[in-house]
């Protein structure tokens, strides 16, 4: 795998479209892996910078009526990765992914685990903008894990988008697939740090410029997981957002697939609507 050279050397741009509250740090993470961010999100502009770009990010994150119009734009002009971020508490963010997903047709649908049961129409529970400790997958729980997994499958075959659920343990399902991803790479600390899954959503976008959008969430949600497990978290949350920053600048191809805990299942649907492992 090089796909981290591949962005160095290619330097792709890539459009994100994300919130106050975590656009430098997701500037600063698509820098960090060679490629170069453009965090255009004015509606009038919108779709020409999509068109521009190598390949499109968008967050329904702390959510404006600018960026919802922006988001829409670009999603017409390249199918991007869409975060969900808060579905699980805002009937509008609801519609609105809704409206994206049947409109722009994206190349990754990607929440916490809440959002993706949110998106899926099963039961849910909403603690704001955060996973419910209800909904989340745990290391070593592999009957959630493969819960979740099959309720993916689901969203990914009707829609046509890799589903990408972060969290302790990244799921990641591709359409008319039936193999399931699972990642154990990431550390509890990377919770406590606000963004880093607006992080992990434009780093999924900038190796889709260079691979495929299932290797692009896999490749992702590693490097940001090595990158986290790598960091010096002991001097406390403010130095450990900016060493996870310089660990993911210093990644290479090399401990990307060495660090990396990949695991897979096939899943299998049956037709009368039964489902196991
Ligand atoms: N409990 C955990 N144990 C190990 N790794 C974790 C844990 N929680 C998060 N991570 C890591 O952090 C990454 C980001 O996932 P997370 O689900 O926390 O994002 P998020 O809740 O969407 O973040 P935010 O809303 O702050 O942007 C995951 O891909 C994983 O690598
Ligand atoms: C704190 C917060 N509020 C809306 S988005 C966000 C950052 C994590 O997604």
């Amino acid at each position: 795998m090089d796909l981290i050279s591949r962005l160095h050397t290619s330097s792709p741009l890539i459009h994100c479209i994300t919130h106050p509250i975590a656009i430098n740090d997701c500037a600063n993470a698509v820098l960090a892996l060679g490629a170069r961010p453009i965090m255009a999100e004015h509606p009038a502009e919108a779709a020409q910078i999509a068109a521009l770009a190598q390949s499109l990010t968008v967050s329904l994150g702390n959510i404006t009526d600018a960026r919802a119009e922006s988001i829409m734009a670009a999603g017409r002009i390249r199918p991007g990765v869409i975060d969900l971020v808060g579905i699980a508490c805002s009937d509008f963010r609801m519609k609105l992914a809704k409206r994206f997903i049947q409109e722009c047709h994206p190349a990754v649908i990607k929440g916490n685990a809440s959002e993706i049961r949110a998106i899926a129409g099963t039961g849910f529970h909403s603690q704001g903008i955060d996973v419910s400790p209800k909904d989340a997958v745990e290391k070593g729980d592999e009957s959630a894990q493969l819960k979740l997994a099959l309720l993916m499958k689901g969203i990914a075959d009707q829609t046509g988008a890799v589903v990408a659920a972060s969290g302790a343990v990244d799921v990641i399902v591709a359409p008319g697939e039936d193999t399931a991803y699972f990642l154990e790479n990431g550390v509890p600390s990377m919770a406590q740090i606000t963004g880093t899954g607006c992080m992990l959503t434009c780093i999924m976008g900038a190796f889709m410029a260079v691979t495929s959008p299932l290797n692009a969430a896999i490749a992702g949600a590693a490097a940001l997981g090595i990158s986290g497990e790598t960091a010096d978290c002991s001097l406390g949350l403010g130095t450990y957002h900016m060493k996870l920053l310089d660990a993911l600048s210093l990644l290479s191809d090399e401990t990307l697939e060495r660090r990396m805990k990949l695991h897979t299942k096939t899943l299998r649907v049956y037709t009368d609507g039964s489902t196991s492992a």
